[in-house]
């Protein structure tokens, strides 16, 4: 067992890299789709609307008919029939004929134009127009909304509800989307205990568990949180065989540096391989990688910025792989607010705020949630640089 050995951080990616999970396909209801990851273009089979129909209620013409009306000569068009939405227009408009229709409803052959009844007069089966009609005065012609053919969402879309608002516009009822990768959560530690719980003397309450659950589900895959091990083999053991037995991929926070009690490292070496222990970043040094059944399995720090950090560097991109999502990785350029030290030896992720043009360091340390929360997002400091100076150029790139 390679017992905090640490390697560079593309060692750690090459190994992530090489793990043999690809993304997979499932086609599931439209009424299931919201949140998945579309796994393919979508493309309108229909015409939206499919029609050439009313926009509003009134009565379908030939504008041509209507071209010479006005206040002193208004035209006369005989009402030779009614359209209601839903119908299928039997008859044919002939010159000098209307129909009334009703918004929604399909244009009559013949017509071109739906005069809004406010604007006639209509006197017995007659209406009188004071106004000329032109061509679609009135109607919405079909495909106006989305023409038939026309790509209208691309594969690797997280499906919003206006996403699901076009897919029922042209008809999809089911919908291809990649398979959710299921992901084990499991916190470890005597001292942890759930919100919720009276957090007695030496006790805090877990982050990681939650933050890392809900990562993964903001991400698009499935989360199955195990709870808490106690820092006995037994417990943490049963945990992970679980974790194994029900997902594709195991998280577990905490317990992976070199402590009496950090049992993670070992229980992997007993149930499988460990392919990293120890990688030269910080945060996040004691993180371990192994294969369990051929299943990966993620030992991230206990320290919550270690945990999450590590967490947005190596496990969400293996999740956005699974998911066909492209990692969308944003960056601006900032100048530094203050001089920040930095560690020798270990590829620095040093979490700032963005401040107009400057990018403050959060300097309270890996052990603090906040040091994560408050940070829009990190610059990185090679393993040779030790000083960055006041008002330096920096490149941040943001979590996420
Ligand atoms: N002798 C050494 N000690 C430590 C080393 C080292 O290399 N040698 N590395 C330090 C670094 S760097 C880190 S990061 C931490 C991480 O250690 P572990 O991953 O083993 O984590 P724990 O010891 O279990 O916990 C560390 C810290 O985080 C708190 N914690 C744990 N789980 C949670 C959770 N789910 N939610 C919130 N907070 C959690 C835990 O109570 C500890 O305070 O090790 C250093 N030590
Ligand atoms: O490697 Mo630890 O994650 O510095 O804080």
């Amino acid at each position: 067992m390679a017992f905090l050995k640490v390697v560079p951080l593309e060692k750690a990616r090459e190994v992530i890299a090489s793990f043999p999970l690809k993304p997979e396909i499932e086609v599931v209801p439209l009424s299931e789709a919201l949140g998945r990851v579309l796994a393919e273009d979508v493309t309108s089979p229909i015409d939206v609307p499919p029609f050439d129909r009313a926009k509003v209620d009134g009565y379908a013409v030939r504008a041509e008919d209507t071209f010479m009306a006005s206040e002193s000569e208004p035209v006369r068009l005989r009402v030779v029939g009614e359209i209601n939405a839903g119908d299928i227009p039997s008859l044919e408009l002939k010159p000098g004929e209307c129909v009334y229709i009703s918004t929604g409803a399909p244009l009559p052959e013949g017509a071109d134009a739906v005069i809004q009844f406010e604007d006639v007069e209509r006197e017995g089966d007659e209406i009188i127009i004071y106004k000329p009609a032109y061509p679609t005065l009135g109607v919405m012609k079909a495909g106006a909304d989305i023409p038939k053919g026309k790509t209208i969402l691309k594969r690797g879309t997280r499906l919003t509800f206006k996403d699901t608002a076009l897919l029922s516009a042209v008809g999809t009822a089911e919908v291809p989307v990649f398979r959710r990768p299921k992901v084990a959560v499991i916190s470890t530690g005597n001292e942890v205990v759930l919100p919720g719980e009276v957090l007695r003397p030496g006790k805090i309450y877990d982050i990681n568990g939650r933050a890392i659950t809900d990562a993964i589900r903001e991400l698009g895959g499935e989360a199955v949180f195990l709870g808490i091990a106690g820092d006995n083999r037994e417990s943490l053991r049963g945990l992970i065989e679980k974790g194994i037995e029900c997902c594709d991929i195991v998280l577990l926070s905490g317990g992976a540096s070199g402590g009496i009690r950090d049992l993670t490292t070992s229980i992997i070496d007993e149930l499988g391989e460990v392919k990293v222990h120890g990688i030269a970043i910080q945060p996040g040094k004691p993180t371990v990688i192994g294969v369990i059944n051929g299943k990966p399995i993620f030992g991230l720090p206990g320290y919550p910025t270690s945990c999450l950090t590590n967490f947005t560097l190596l496990v969400a991109p293996l999740l956005r792989r699974l998911l066909g999502r492209e990692s969308e990785v944003r960056k601006v350029r900032k100048r530094l607010a203050h001089k920040v030290f930095s560690v020798k030896g270990r590829r620095q992720f040093l979490p700032v705020r963005i401040e107009g043009e400057k990018a403050v360091p959060i300097l309270k340390g890996s052990g603090a949630v906040t040091s994560f929360v408050d940070a829009d997002g990190f610059i990185e400091v090679p393993e040779n640089v030790e000083i960055l100076e006041a008002d330096e150029e920096v490149e941040v790139t943001f979590f996420g």
